[in-house]
């Protein structure tokens, strides 16, 4: 097996006396879209905090490629390849919608105020954005500051503003949560493209059975913070504790 290009070992957080992440060691590779499941509270998200620096656990440790990554802050983290989809928390309300793109691939590439100010390099940083926008489908709506986008494009936003990041590892917490059924496709269709590349990573929380199917390579269930079952979709699917502990739960989402 070659080096993961992600790994948690032992990874463990409390909360007083609750444990919400319990010695949860799993190793991922490029080229593989893993899905988390398990009911609420289970610790989807709080483990997704502990990968990308937001929380630091109580024991165990984080790896990205060899680099044990666990004291990094977030902002380390992301620089080192680990990007995370934050619910629109990452967009610049008042810039347009090309603005808040532009300004992900200008951070990127390094492109300093000097460089800039060639007409250039100007452009092919414009060209770059607009290119993921037009991938988002948001291309007609570029020039719009992003607060007046509605929600699903702002979702579609944030998506195409972590594609402009190009990082290694990409990290969806339930992506098309609150999205109208026309919206959802557009935010999966971005996920399938990024799949596409052998070299990235994916982990998605996503709660949607349909969305798990189409997209997972693997399936990984968190219960009361422990890791209870890993492996191809299938399989995963048709244990009994899945069906007792999600399927139950989700049942709406079968329909
Ligand atoms: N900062 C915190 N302080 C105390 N308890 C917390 C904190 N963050 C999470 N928890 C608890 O940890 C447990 C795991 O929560 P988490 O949000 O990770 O679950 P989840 O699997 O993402 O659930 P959901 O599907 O509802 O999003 C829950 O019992 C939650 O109440």
């Amino acid at each position: 097996m070659p080096t993961p290009s992600l790994r948690t070992e032992n990874l463990t957080i409390r909360f007083g006396g609750h444990v919400a992440v319990d010695h949860v060691t799993c190793a991922f590779q490029p080229g593989e879209l893993t899905v988390i499941v398990g009911p609420n509270g289970a610790g989807k998200t709080t483990w997704f905090n502990l990968v990308s620096g937001q929380l630091k656990p109580s024991e165990g440790k984080v790896f990205k490629g060899e680099h044990d990554i666990t004291g990094q802050s977030p902002s380390a983290r992301a620089k080192a390849g680990i990007g995370r989809a934050f619910q629109l928390t990452n967009l610049f309300p008042k810039l347009s919608v090309l603005e808040n793109v532009r300004l992900v691939v200008q951070a990127r590439r390094g492109v300093g105020p000097r460089a800039l100010s060639r007409a250039a390099a100007l452009t092919d940083i414009r060209d770059e954005a607009m290119g993921y926008l037009e991938s988002a489908r948001l291309a007609d709506v570029a020039d719009y500051p992003a607060a007046a986008l509605p929600h699903g494009d702002q979702r579609k936003l944030e998506v195409a503003m972590l594609i402009a990041m190009q990082p290694d590892i990409f990290m969806f917490d339930e992506p098309t949560a609150g999205m109208s059924v026309d919206e959802a496709p557009v935010i999966l269709d971005l996920i399938a493209a990024i799949k596409k590349d052998m070299a990235k990573t994916i982990l998605l929380v996503e709660h949607k059975m349909d969305v798990v199917r189409a997209l997972a390579d693997r399936i990984i269930v968190l219960h009361n913070g422990e890791l209870v079952a890993d492996g191809k979709p299938d399989e995963v699917m048709a244990l009994p504790i899945v069906r007792e502990i999600y399927l139950g739960v989700g049942a709406e989402d079968e329909e």
